[in-house]
């Protein structure tokens, strides 16, 4: 058997089919029977490939300075004009590779049958949710949002026919007949105009797909790091003094954290919100689109779960069954969820290995240990039992409210309390707040990062999991044993701080919510907006011409109020401000970098006219 020359994830230049062009691709597998390389384009097109039409980076040698853009699809209205090598005008013929001959007398021929082997498949383009096309060249304009202007643009996105028209093609690699004529008409309404610069390069270092935290190290890193962080703060907390001068803790024996009744309750607790899940009640809603054109059926039952749930516990109340139990054995619970999250990935990594390959996480690399941390499967189900979307709202945030009312109960018995403290309340009720409202629009979840873009792996596996219920609750845990006497006018400021992040938090999310669902809206109307060429607009007034980001704002607020309550003796109940801000300024990166690649130009003017980030004036 011949011996491949690239391997997976590799980065590479792959040749255009029909032209001696070359793109940069990554190579996605290779089949060793056909002898072909499967490969990607930056805009996302899938092809596949004879290795001698795949070239390492360093065998070019860059003409032009500046961009090395190298997608197909800003090319194809040149194609277009160029007819000969429209994908879409090749007679019918039989599968062959995309690739073409090297001698000139059957040049021609060749070209016309490697154009065979892509099927054009248009992009979605739905009104709601994400799409996953890349800026294309085309210019934007700035609009009023007002309903006529929508109306006209409905004509060539929302009608049932055109729905599915987007600004670019997806190339894959043929799989059935393609009818010549219905692709020559629809490539005609759909392919954008405007070559963009031929370029060649030169590369002297082989080049990998850019990866998010840190690449390997950093995921490395964070997969040990928080563990570690987590039992150090609750042991940190757990002591009389948790000031930073008696850092470290003195660590207790595995052994003693390692509890079989705690893992079985644990255990418990997981299958009962799995059984919850799968309640067939509540309305079911379609995701946003994936790569195929597909939408997952998402049933939204989470805050049916949460009054369930809240059931259960009230019943636990009324029968006498000592809840503080949970706390008195916080650190095996911990542990017990931690090892859970362990096996969790392990499993979402084995069956990943099995899933096709464009159900994968456009985050995933290639790399075993980075795709075991940020998932490669973007969307692992179990029949119908999607587990990302499950571990994201259920175990771990409702499990976060049932760990704080926990602690409000061991307030009150390690104090000899009769009732829970001002501050102790507090906390308990924004942070309930939070929950109830993330479940209550648990339909907002569908367009979120950790849903369309990151795979389901450690990252979220621990973080929703073992994270959010765990170190969320830190100032609740921190009250147990450090009261903190609240005044009421101090109460009141907090409150108000509370009220005002919440309602930024919340407008600015229903607003974006609402305007990606129905951009005709009514509603509306008032706001400015950038078209972009992904035929998406992008809201430039309203909560998101404040700055790009206020949902982050709110949610920062929030999080301030939800440690001020702890008083300022020590920075642990200031822990989750610090972690957060943290979070959302790389999440901020991220997602920026994502918007920068789908809007193009559109995302530079928007970032323009609404400069900051996060924080006004400041970020
Ligand atoms: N408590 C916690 O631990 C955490 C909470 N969160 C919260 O979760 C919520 C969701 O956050 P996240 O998923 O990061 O992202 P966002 O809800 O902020 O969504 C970002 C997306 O919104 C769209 N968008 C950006 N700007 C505009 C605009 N001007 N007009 C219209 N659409 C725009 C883009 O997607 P497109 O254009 O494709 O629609 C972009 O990718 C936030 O409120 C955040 O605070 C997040 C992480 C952790
Ligand atoms: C620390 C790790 C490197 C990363 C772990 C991150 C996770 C803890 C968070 C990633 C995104 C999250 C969201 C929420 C909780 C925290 C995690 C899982 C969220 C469910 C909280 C409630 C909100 O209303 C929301 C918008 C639904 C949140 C969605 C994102």
């Amino acid at each position: 058997m011949p011996s491949r020359k690239f391997a997976e994830g590799e980065v590479v230049r792959g040749r255009w089919p029909g032209s001696s062009l070359y793109y940069e691709v990554e190579v996605l597998s290779y089949d060793s029977r056909s002898q072909l390389y499967t490969v990607k384009y930056k805009d996302g097109t899938e092809l596949e490939l004879k290795e001698s039409d795949v070239k390492p980076l360093k065998s070019f040698k860059q003409r032009k300075g500046g961009s090395t853009s190298s997608s197909p699809s800003r090319r194809r209205g040149s194609r277009s004009r160029s007819r000969s090598r429209s994908p879409g005008r090749a007679p019918k013929g039989p599968r062959r590779s995309a690739s073409a001959s090297h001698q000139p007398d059957v040049k021609e021929k060749e070209t016309r049958r490697e154009i065979l082997q892509v099927k054009l498949t248009p992009l979605v383009l739905k009104p709601f949710g994400n799409s996953i096309n890349v800026y294309n060249g085309e210019p934007e304009h700035m609009e009023k949002n007002d309903v006529s202007r929508k109306n006209k643009q409905e004509r060539v996105i929302l009608s049932p026919e055109d729905s599915y028209i987007a600004t670019q093609y997806s190339l894959r690699p043929r799989r059935e007949e393609v009818k010549v004529k219905e692709i020559e008409s629809k490539e005609q309404k759909l392919v954008p105009k405007g070559p963009a610069p031929l370029e060649t390069f030169q590369v002297t270092t082989p080049q990998r797909k850019d990866l998010e935290f840190g690449g390997v190290p950093g995921a490395s890193l964070i997969m040990l790091g928080l563990p570690a962080c987590l039992f150090l703060l609750l042991l940190q907390c757990r002591q009389n003094d948790p000031s930073l001068l008696s850092f470290p803790p003195p660590l207790p024996a595995l052994g003693e954290l390692w509890e079989a009744r705690v893992c079985g309750i644990y255990l418990l607790w997981f299958f009962i919100q799995a059984l919850f899940y799968l309640l067939p009640i509540g309305k079911v809603v379609e995701g946003t689109p994936l790569v195929d054109g597909r939408r997952l059926k998402y049933r939204l039952n989470g805050f049916f779960a949460f009054v369930l749930t809240s059931a259960i516990v009230g019943t636990c109340l009324f029968w006498g069954i000592e809840l503080c139990y949970v706390y008195s054995h916080f650190l095996q619970f911990a542990l017990a969820a931690t090892v859970f999250s362990v096996v969790l990935s392990v499993y979402l990594y084995a069956r990943s290995l099995k899933a096709p390959r464009d159900e994968l996480s456009p985050a995933s690399s290639g790399n075993v240990v980075y795709d075991f941390f940020i998932g490669r499967e973007l969307n692992p189900r179990i029949g119908a039992f999607d587990l990302k979307y499950f571990c994201e709202l259920r175990p771990g945030l409702i499990g976060w409210v049932v760990v704080n009312l926990v602690m409000l109960l061991a307030e009150m018995k390690v104090q000899g309390r009769g009732t829970p403290s001002l501050a102790m309340v507090l906390v308990n009720s924004f942070q309930l707040l939070y929950v109830v409202d993330a479940l209550w629009n648990e339909e907002a979840l569908l367009t979120t990062m950790d849903i369309i873009h990151d795979g389901f792996g450690f990252m979220l596996a621990f973080g929703d999991l073992v994270w959010v219920p765990f170190t969320y609750s830190l100032q609740a845990f921190y009250l147990v044993s450090h009261p903190h006497d609240l005044s009421w006018p101090l109460a009141s400021v907090i409150i108000a701080l509370k009220l005002c992040g919440y309602v930024i938090f919340r407008c600015a999310n229903s607003q974006k919510n609402a305007f990606r669902k129905n951009p005709t809206d009514p509603k509306l109307a008032h706001l400015k907006t950038i078209h972009t060429s992904t035929g998406k607009s992008l809201l430039v007034s309203g909560w998101w011409g404040f700055v790009r980001h206020p949902n982050y704002l709110g949610d920062l607020i929030m999080a301030l109020a939800w440690s001020l309550p702890c008083g300022f003796n020590h920075l642990l109940p200031y822990f989750y401000v610090i972690y957060f801000t943290a979070l959302l300024v790389h999440r901020e990166a991220r997602d920026e970098h994502q918007c920068k690649r789908k809007y193009g130009l559109a995302w530079e003017k928007y970032c323009q006219r609404v400069p900051y980030r996060i924080l006004p004036y400041v970020y």
